[in-house]
């Protein structure tokens, strides 16, 4: 199995730290802009439905050499196609790394290895749609309620957002992620049961909220006098058997090398196909093979998501940055930063490399990832962006076209954009002291020209391939996530103390707030 060389491993890597110290560090894009005309061509990169503006980042020509080459040192390609080939670069749990089948077409020229795969694939993706538009058809469904947490319930929600205009009226979608009751209690509140289909979404069928809030929408649904489990719930699911046992008969599977993060092309989609329909999530799936396919073939100096991910390198190890922000300027896409946080930091918040031996004191790994959507992020914490003390690249995402047609906000929605950009960059330094804007503080431009299944296909697969890229150079294994698992046994030790008031063993930190939290207080 391909893995790649750590990147501070790669000979390049000595010259890039010592291209950071003469010319990186110091590094002004205003200049940079002043001496080459041709920067932002340089710098941009269109790609499938999605175009990309880079040339207002720290970076010039010879540093993305250094990057391409360092890629190129340590086995990029290589690991890329030993992922699409179907080989098990998830090393630590034995699997292969295969979401990007979930988008193939039926007739992809796949590798042998994987053919079986895309012909479940497609079985699979068959029935769901033929499912989804049934119920779509069938107007005594008014609500669907996704059950599911983590990738059972970023990607759909973000998605069924994002993509509301394309969806048929009839239908309201709900998603109950939370284990407080709160939130399962607040969406049954308005349900009636005749009315009402849930979607028991877990790859796993065994993650402790998930199945805290089936059981209480199941007990909710037989209580409120619902008889007809079977055609009231469907489980999204790699573990049939489990779905089966807890009552449901209708299931749509997926595969053990589908992780949870890269789940939405996969049934955990289905709430995406009952809004937008088959076609829609057709077309969904099209964008992200588009962009698939440009991440496979191009060359790396043209690869949108490795130009990408070596400048998140960049920024992380040279310039020592610890976080990105992401303003989408479509109200649309207001879980796209918690989707995508799940995304970067499930799969690169990591400190040992893929053989599972500590990463070098320095070698940082995944950014903490954040944002709101624009201009709310403006009237909030834009003025640390501007002013504050730490550089934090920003990343704009602007769509050309506007979903309505309310005069005049488009344009200054989009002029905002642009503006806060720009501002970010050339800064103002004659104004003194606290009006006094520093400048030189660096941001990516996403430009779609419209919000449709395929460019949000397209961009949430540049985002894949581009952690990904990072992840690859940083030899991590970014596909497994056993970082999430200390605090689910912890709580489960916790559960019953806070009924028996039991605080053996516990730190005396925990044991205090036990006592205060717990029954017995
Ligand atoms: O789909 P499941 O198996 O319920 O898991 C939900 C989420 O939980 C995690 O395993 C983390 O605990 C995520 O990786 C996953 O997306």
């Amino acid at each position: 199995m391909a893995m790649t060389l750590r990147c501070d491993r790669a000979p390049a890597w000595a010259q890039l730290q010592a291209a950071f110290e003469t010319a990186g560090r110091q590094f002004d894009v205003r200049h940079a802009f002043v001496d080459d005309a041709g920067r932002f061509e340089r710098f941009s990169q269109e790609a499938p439905h999605v175009f990309a503006d880079l040339s207002k980042n720290l970076i010039d020509a010879r540093t993305e050499e250094l990057l391409l080459a360092l890629a190129r040192e340590c086995g990029l390609e290589a690991h890329r196609d030993a992922m699409f080939a179907g080989e098990h670069i998830n090393n630590t749990e034995d699997r292969a790394v295969l979401h990007t089948l979930l988008r193939a077409p039926a007739d992809a020229a796949v590798g042998k290895k994987v053919a079986g795969e895309l012909r479940d694939v497609h079985a699979t993706l068959d029935a769901m749609l033929a499912y989804a538009e049934k119920v779509r058809a069938d107007h005594t469904i008014t609500d669907v309620v996704n059950i599911g947490i983590g990738g059972s319930d970023l990607g759909p929600q973000m998605a069924v957002l994002a993509l509301a205009e394309f969806a048929a009226p009839g239908k309201r979608f709900h998603f109950v992620s939370n284990v407080d009751g709160h939130e399962l209690a607040g969406v049954l509140r308005d349900l009636a049961p005749e009315h009402t289909l849930f979607l028991i979404a877990s790859k796993t069928f065994t993650t402790a909220e998930t199945m805290a809030n089936a059981l209480s929408a199941r007990r909710w649904y037989e209580q409120s006098g619902g008889t007809d489990i079977a055609g009231h719930f469907a489980a999204l699911t790699t573990n049939v058997e489990a779905a089966r046992q807890f009552g449901i008969d209708t299931t749509f599977g997926f595969w053990d090398w589908v992780g949870g993060r890269y789940s939405l092309w996969s049934a955990i989609g289905l709430p995406i196909a009952l809004a937008i329909g088959a076609e829609g999530f057709r077309r969904l799936l099209a964008g992200a093979h588009a962009m698939d396919e440009h991440f496979r073939t191009a060359p790396l100096e043209q690869n949108l998501p490795v130009r990408l991910g070596l400048l998140d390198v960049w920024y992380r190890n040279f310039h020592k940055f610890t976080s990105r922000g992401i303003a989408p300027y479509h109200s649309a896409l207001k879980r796209l930063p918690a989707y995508l946080q799940q995304l970067e930091m499930e799969s690169n918040g990591k400190q040992v490399d893929a053989s599972g031996a500590p990463l070098p004191a320095g070698l940082g790994t995944s950014p903490v990832l954040w944002g709101e959507p624009g201009t709310n992020g403006q009237h909030a914490y834009f003025q640390m962006l501007h002013q504050g003390t730490d550089v934090i690249p920003l990343e704009f995402v602007a769509v050309r076209d506007a979903a309505h047609d309310l005069d005049g906000h488009h344009p200054k929605l989009l002029a905002n954009a642009l503006a806060q950009a720009q501002a970010l960059m050339v800064g103002k330094l004659d104004a003194g002291g606290h009006k006094n804007f520093p400048g030189n503080r660096p941001s990516t431009f996403f430009v779609f020209e419209k919000l449709t299944p395929e460019s949000l296909g397209a961009f949430l697969a540049l985002y894949e391939h581009r952690v990904f890229t990072s992840g690859a150079l940083w030899g991590i294994n970014s596909f497994d996530q056993w970082g999430v698992e200390l605090g689910k046994v912890l709580a489960k030790d916790i559960e019953p103390r806070l009924a028996s008031g039991d605080i053996m063993g516990l730190d005396a930190s925990t044991a205090g707030l036990l006592k205060r939290l717990g029954t017995q207080a």
